[in-house]
């Protein structure tokens, strides 16, 4: 359920008085999602989505909100942040940062295709090249210098096969991160988590048309290669044992390249910034699973998934990038 805040049609009403986005017409609360109170909200204008921000605070939220703002500017479809009559676009509800952002049409597809991946792929390609233009600078929250802090935190947690692979993966990524060779990588605002749940299809299964990308709130500027690995460990592997699908990537990778294409460099880095993903997604799993906050809601995710994803990118030979 994600309603932790009720919001009733007077707030909404009292809320819409701060924007120019036409009268109330009505409010329905978001059932998915474990991290914020979110809301479909009709107007006389159009469709929007209201989110009272539970976790992320009023300071943490810019970087996102403009991110998403520049974004939209830009052509790229994303939910676009309306601006208040103040010309800000985060206020607050009941002590809440809150946003309305548009509503994007269409649902997440749970099993894509490979013209969905095709889709995705050529979107964040355009993502990343419309975010090289955005000003503000955040880091990725979830990169290395919080697998550093996060990882001895799960240590105790894990059998000594897991306790060495997760050390060992982590030293190798430590030592990339200073290499010359990742120094050369392409880098801007990132997604960071573009999982099939946070896109958004229209039209039908045979002809999906691009809805748009949602949830920017795990994004940073790290190397764009870094979100194209996290992307298509999701996107393009058979569940049960986390192998590549060969249809699937391709698809998802000529797409991508043909709106941005891979440097020299980013070939050569491929193979551990797909473990990086892997690594990336283990980590905050296993934390989320052995250390909840005091007040999470969420269905933990399974750990063990992003262990054999990660056990699979070391042992199979990484696909060249196209
Ligand atoms: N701008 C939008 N347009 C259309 N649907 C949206 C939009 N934003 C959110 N949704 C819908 O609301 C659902 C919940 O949103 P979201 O995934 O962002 O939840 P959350 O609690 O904020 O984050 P989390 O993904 O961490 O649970 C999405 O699955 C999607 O169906
Ligand atoms: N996409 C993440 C959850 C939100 O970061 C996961 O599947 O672990």
């Amino acid at each position: 359920m994600a309603v932790f805040t009720p919001v009733s049609d007077d707030d909404a009403r009292e809320l819409l008085k701060h924007y120019s986005l036409g009268e109330l017409i009505s409010l329905r609360g978001i059932t998915a999602g474990i991290e914020n109170t979110n809301y479909f909200l009709a107007t006389t204008q159009g469709e929007y989505v209201l989110t009272l921000f539970e976790v992320l605070t009023y300071e943490q939220l810019p970087f996102y909100i403009e991110l998403m703002h520049h974004l939209a500017q830009k052509g790229i479809p994303v939910p676009e942040p309306q601006t208040r009559r103040n010309g800000e676009r985060l206020g607050l509800l009941h002590g809440k940062p809150t946003a309305i952002v548009t509503r994007l049409s269409g649902g997440y597809e749970p099993d894509p295709g490979a013209t969905h991946c095709t889709l995705a792929g050529a979107t964040l390609a355009r993502t990343h090249l419309a975010g090289s233009s955005f000003a503000m600078q955040q880091p990725n929250l979830r990169g290395l210098g919080w697998w550093r802090e996060t990882i001895p935190k799960v240590l105790p947690f894990l059998d000594p096969g897991q306790a060495e692979l997760i050390s060992a993966v982590l030293e190798e990524q430590i030592a990339f991160a200073q290499s010359g060779l990742y120094g050369e990588l392409p880098s801007g605002p990132a997604h960071c988590d573009l999982f099939r749940d946070n896109v958004l299809f229209d039209g039908t299964y045979e002809t999906p048309r691009m809805g748009g990308f949602i949830d920017f709130y795990f994004a940073g500027c790290d190397t764009w290669l870094f979100d194209v690995a996290v992307s298509v460990n999701d996107w393009c592997i058979d569940r049960n044992s986390g192998a590549f699908i060969d249809e699937k990537l391709q698809a998802w990778l000529r797409a991508y390249a043909q709106v941005r294409p891979f440097t020299a460099a980013e070939r050569q880095a491929w193979p551990l910034l797909l473990q990086a993903a892997a690594l990336r997604f283990w980590t905050s799993r296993l934390f989320d699973y052995f250390l909840p906050r005091p007040a999470q809601t969420l269905k933990p995710h399974d750990p063990r998934h992003f262990e054999r994803v990660l056990r699979q990118r070391r042992t199979a030979p990484a696909p060249a990038l196209p």
